[in-house]
């Protein structure tokens, strides 16, 4: 069984907060990411100090996209970093830099960034994207065998992401996928994001 673990748009405007309410009462959220784009650091602290309070009413984990520094001095429950966003000294420097945050570790197709990874320290592994996705340009196409073989080899839990949708979830999930990372499947949903959570979690299930 494959928990859902939502991504925020790269922009977000004045009723997000409202926004994430409902997309949190649409069903069992796992988890949550800030990952904003384009805007300065002060937008990202003004966007964690409300935006934590609705994730925190609900019991979901507050993650913060590439910035661990800021993740921990703001209070997050974990970050998540890309290749790109690691300081100095890579995995086990930002180990230590989160302390007893959550840490997740972009590792695109790469079975030995993934196991590298994992051992320095990463709590979950991503991988990705899986299909076709507009919400960014992504670097690799991951195969989901790469999500089986983990899955049978690994403790460590591994994310899915890229174009995960209802129609196409079903084949993560039986690969063993932990979690299903999705922006457009919520964010996108022509009923609203309540709906849009309702409808990943009927498909996961
Ligand atoms: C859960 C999860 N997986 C992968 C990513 C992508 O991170 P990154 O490669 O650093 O790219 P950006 O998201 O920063 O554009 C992610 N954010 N979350
Ligand atoms: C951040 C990120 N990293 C790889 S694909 C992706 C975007 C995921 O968004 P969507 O669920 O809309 O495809
Ligand atoms: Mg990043």
């Amino acid at each position: 069984m494959s928990q859902l673990y939502l991504i925020s748009p790269p922009a977000i405007g004045g009723d997000f907060p409202d926004l994430l309410a409902a997309a949190l009462d649409g069903g069992a959220v796992s988890a949550f990411q800030l990952r904003l784009k384009d805007v300065d650091e002060a937008a990202v602290c003004r966007a964690v100090e409300v935006l934590l309070p609705v994730t925190q009413a609900r019991d979901v984990a507050f993650l913060l996209n590439d910035r661990v520094d800021l993740a921990v001095r703001l209070g997050c429950d974990g970050v998540h970093l890309g290749q790109e966003d690691l300081p100095q000294g890579g995995v086990a420097r930002a180990r230590a830099m989160a302390g007893g945050l959550s840490l997740g570790v972009t590792c695109h197709d790469s079975r030995h960034l993934a196991m590298e990874a994992a051992e320095l320290g990463a709590d979950y592994v991503a991988f990705g994207a899986f299909f076709p996705t507009a919400t960014k340009a992504a670097r690799t196409r991951a195969p989901i065998e790469i999500v089986e073989w983990w899955s049978s080899v690994m403790e460590v839990p591994c994310v899915a992401i890229g174009g995960i949708v209802p129609a196409n979830c079903g084949a993560l999930v039986s690969a063993g996928a932990d979690f299903l990372a999705v922006v457009g499947a919520v964010w996108a949903h022509e009923a609203g994001p309540g709906a849009g959570v309702a409808a990943m979690l009927r498909a996961m299930a």
